[in-house]
């Protein structure tokens, strides 16, 4: 398909030949005069001796009487040896261009050259403008040559996106179609199947800022968790991560990568949309069972249900309604599974209040720790989380819709049930150039109740998505106006009382 030999370009050089003792000595002392290219070494074997080398010198010395290298350095080196001054081609080809270089002459002049691409794993993702569609394949193979083996696969992404799980659609262009693939974030690895979950290599850095802002033994509710790069880092960093995401697949691979990050214990995953996932989590069960054993009961989970082997929802029958008290013990296992089949162990109800729980006492002090998370003994205070009682940052990374999420919290805490502060949200959002931040704070106060007015909101600029648009994260404590006792009458919480 693309014809390697129009890409040779050959020079017509001179080259010292001298014993090849003598290589050291005549770098130095021809240093600035002799062949300069990336990947290209100056000194070379003869073909007519084993004894000597050639030293190539620069495309700037053009005469073989070397009048262009100054006479002093050639009376230094003509004192070591007898210099032999010949003829030396040098060829460039395919192989020696970088991409750059090669796509500015296939494609027409004047458009854009689109060498670089997002890496995922081994997979190279492009977004090929329509006017260079018809240059894809040639792109595509281009790309995977001058970056194989480190780049396996290249794909272009096609049309935008619509589906709820924000996966784009794409075609595989050059190299084999493997689309599960492994990324590696601050110590932390992520298996993923690019086709089917969402992933932006490009948020790595906004990951792991907002999990500086967590501590250790702190309670996190991730609505929005995709396949865990917040929810791993931060148990990593030694929180009790309540995971979620409606997308059966990333639910699956968050599994998959917290156990291959050796959190399992640390990281609850559920398959649910995100109202009734909080609304299940912090909404105070109506009838608590401390049974102080394992006994298996049937928990309420309306329409929610439980992944099946498929990756299905089954929704389960008949409902029976108790407080969930989570069986992290379990977790090793399968969260989801047992959670969402609608059997928990019902463990005894946390001995010690949350506060308690403290960073030294829960796991022997991870963030201290040194190399493996997993060396730490498992505890038993993992499970004396009550999430109605108290969590203390919930993460809302769906910056499309994330902002009408919040009208899951109208009236979803009970402040009679609730310990210490109201969690932190930290919700991501576009802002367009039409709006500001007031906009995007009376949208986030409309959606959580006429009577919560955000106190002391902070915005963190985490990049431009588009010439005119950019991705912020809103960050602030839910408004004591969202507690269920705060709330005016009439006004509810859309999902949590079904
Ligand atoms: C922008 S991605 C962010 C994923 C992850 N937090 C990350 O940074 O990679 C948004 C995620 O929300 C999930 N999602 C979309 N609608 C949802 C809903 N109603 N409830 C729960 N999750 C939803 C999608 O499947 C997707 O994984």
């Amino acid at each position: 398909m693309i014809d390697e030999s129009k890409f040779d370009v050959r020079l017509e050089l001179w080259a010292l030949r001298i014993p090849r003792e003598l290589c050291k000595v005549a770098t130095r002392l021809l240093n600035g005069h002799l062949l300069d290219k990336p990947r290209v070494k100056p000194i070379t074997e003869d073909p007519t001796s084993e004894r000597n080398r050639l030293v190539i010198l620069s495309e700037k010395v053009q005469n073989s009487d070397l009048s262009d290298v100054p006479e002093e350095v050639l009376d230094q080196l003509k004192e070591s040896c007898k210099i032999e001054v010949v003829p030396y081609s040098l060829t460039l080809g395919y192989s020696y261009w970088g991409a750059d270089h090669i796509l500015k002459q296939i494609l027409p002049p004047g458009v854009e050259v689109p060498s670089s691409f997002e890496t995922i794993g081994h997979i190279a993702h492009l977004n090929i403008h329509d006017e260079l569609l018809p240059y894809k394949d040639v792109i595509a193979k281009v790309i995977y040559d001058k970056n194989y083996p480190r780049i396996q696969t290249v794909v272009n992404k096609i049309g935008t996106i619509t589906n709820e799980f924000r996966v784009p659609k794409f075609e595989v262009l050059a190299g084999k179609s493997d689309m599960v693939t492994e990324v590696k974030q601050y110590g932390a690895t992520f298996k993923l199947d690019y086709s089917l979950v969402y992933w932006n290599s490009r948020l790595e850095h906004e990951h792991i800022h907002l999990v500086s802002q967590f501590q250790s033994g702190e309670t996190i509710c991730d609505m929005f968790a995709g396949i865990g790069p917040f929810a791993i880092p931060a148990a990593q960093k030694g929180c009790i991560v309540y995971a979620n995401d409606l997308n059966p697949d990333s639910v699956k691979y968050l599994k998959i990568n917290a156990q291959a990050n050796k959190v399992n214990d640390r990281v609850h995953a559920y398959n649910l949309d995100a109202r009734k996932f909080v609304s299940q989590l912090m909404e105070r069960p109506d009838l608590e069972i401390s049974l102080g054993s394992d006994v298996t009961m049937e928990r309420d989970f309306n329409n929610c249900g439980r992944l099946s082997d498929g990756g299905e929802i089954v929704k389960e029958s008949p409902p029976v309604k108790v407080q969930l008290v989570v069986d992290d013990n379990a977790s090793d296992e399968n969260d989801a599974t047992n959670l969402l089949a609608g059997t928990v162990s019902c463990l005894p109800a946390a001995k010690r209040p949350l506060d308690t729980c403290k960073e030294g006492e829960m796991n022997g002090s991870s963030s201290k720790r040194k190399g493996n998370n997993n060396k730490r003994a498992r505890s038993p205070e993992l499970s004396c989380r009550k999430t109605w009682e108290h969590i203390d940052h919930v993460v809302m990374n769906l910056p499309a819709s994330a902002l009408q999420f919040l009208d899951a919290f109208r009236g979803l805490i009970q402040r009679k049930y609730w310990k210490g502060l109201a969690p932190w949200i930290h919700c991501y959002c576009f802002m367009r150039a039409s709006e500001t931040r007031e906009t995007i704070i009376a949208e986030a106060e409309s959606a959580l109740g006429a009577a919560s007015a955000i106190k002391d909101p902070v915005f963190h600029r985490v990049r431009d998505v588009a010439p005119n648009k950019a991705m912020y994260c809103l960050s602030f404590r839910l408004p004591e106006g969202c507690f269920k006792e705060d709330l005016p009458i009439g006004i509810h919480s859309t999902d949590g009382d079904s």
